[in-house]
């Protein structure tokens, strides 16, 4: 029988809406002497759609490392869920204790339908005979049902992942992380490269994930961000430069001193 949720031994305790999901408190990363990440502290919420922006080098693609567990902090502490401390986990088991990371290219299976790469993403171990030869339980076969509407592909459940566009493979690329049922995601440049009807289509299926998730989504996007209205988080040489919502953001002194030279 196959096994569709990664039971482990990590309690994250109770998950619900506006209760905090991952802790990163005066986290550091040095490279040779530099410091990517400097004392960096914020926190996510279940329930929420953050974003986090911030100029090149600033920071952001480091801090994904330290949450995943592909870079380890000099200093501070990271923590999921009640009290899970990922600094001492490795980047599978941080995966499976409930984080998913996309990044900003796609990697479907291009010979697969959708279907077929959704299931596929539900499984541990990605054999395609013994796993599309094997029958999958109604259970599973509800949650891909489920996850092609929220990715808006249920029309096209039989079509062949490769003659998506861009933008479809994204969505599904977003749906087989759900299938791994993380509590939290993060999300690297989703619209990059896409139409205008495609990125409000992305910010639509963002939201509606992140009712039931922690979403957090790094963009240079300002517009999408705008768009989708969330919390956004500044970073700047390697910790949190301001909070809030966009507009005051925009208002912010500090972030126009850094950005707009004022
Ligand atoms: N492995 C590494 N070795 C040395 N320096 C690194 C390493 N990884 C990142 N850096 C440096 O750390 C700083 C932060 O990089 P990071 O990639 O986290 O920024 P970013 O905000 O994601 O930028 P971008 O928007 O360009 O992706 C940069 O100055 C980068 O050159």
């Amino acid at each position: 029988m196959l096994v569709l949720d990664h039971e482990n031994s990590h309690n994250i305790g109770e998950l619900k809406k506006g209760k905090r999901i991952l802790l990163v408190d005066g986290v550091t990363v040095s490279f040779d002497g530099f410091k990517a990440l400097n004392n960096l502290s914020f926190s996510i919420n279940y329930g929420e759609l953050r974003c986090i922006i911030g100029a090149n080098g600033a920071g952001k693609s480091t801090m994904m490392d330290v949450v995943t567990g592909k870079t380890r902090p000099d200093e501070g502490t990271v923590t999921f869920g009640d009290a899970v401390n990922l600094l001492e986990m490795d980047e599978p088991s941080i995966a499976e204790v409930g984080i998913g990371r996309k990044f900003q290219k796609p990697t479907v299976f291009q010979n697969n339908t959708v279907f077929e790469n959704l299931e596929l993403a539900m499984q541990d171990d990605k054999r395609f005979f013994k796993t599309l030869f094997s029958k999958i339980s109604g259970e599973q076969k509800d949650k891909i049902e489920e996850t092609m509407q929220l990715i808006g592909l249920k029309e096209l459940y039989n079509q062949e992942a490769g003659i998506l566009s861009h933008g479809q493979k994204q969505w599904l690329e977003i749906g087989m992380l759900i299938m791994q049922n993380p509590k939290l995601l993060l999300v690297d440049e989703p619209v990059a490269g896409m139409t205008p009807q495609e990125v409000d289509k992305t910010g639509q299926i963002l939201t509606d994930l992140a009712k039931e998730h922690a979403v957090v989504v790094v963009e240079h996007d300002m517009e999408f961000i705008r768009s989708i209205a969330s919390k956004v988080t500044v970073l700047h040489e390697g910790s949190v430069l301001a909070e809030g919502s966009m507009e005051s953001i925009q208002n912010n002194e500090k972030v126009r001193k850094v950005y707009l030279g004022e």
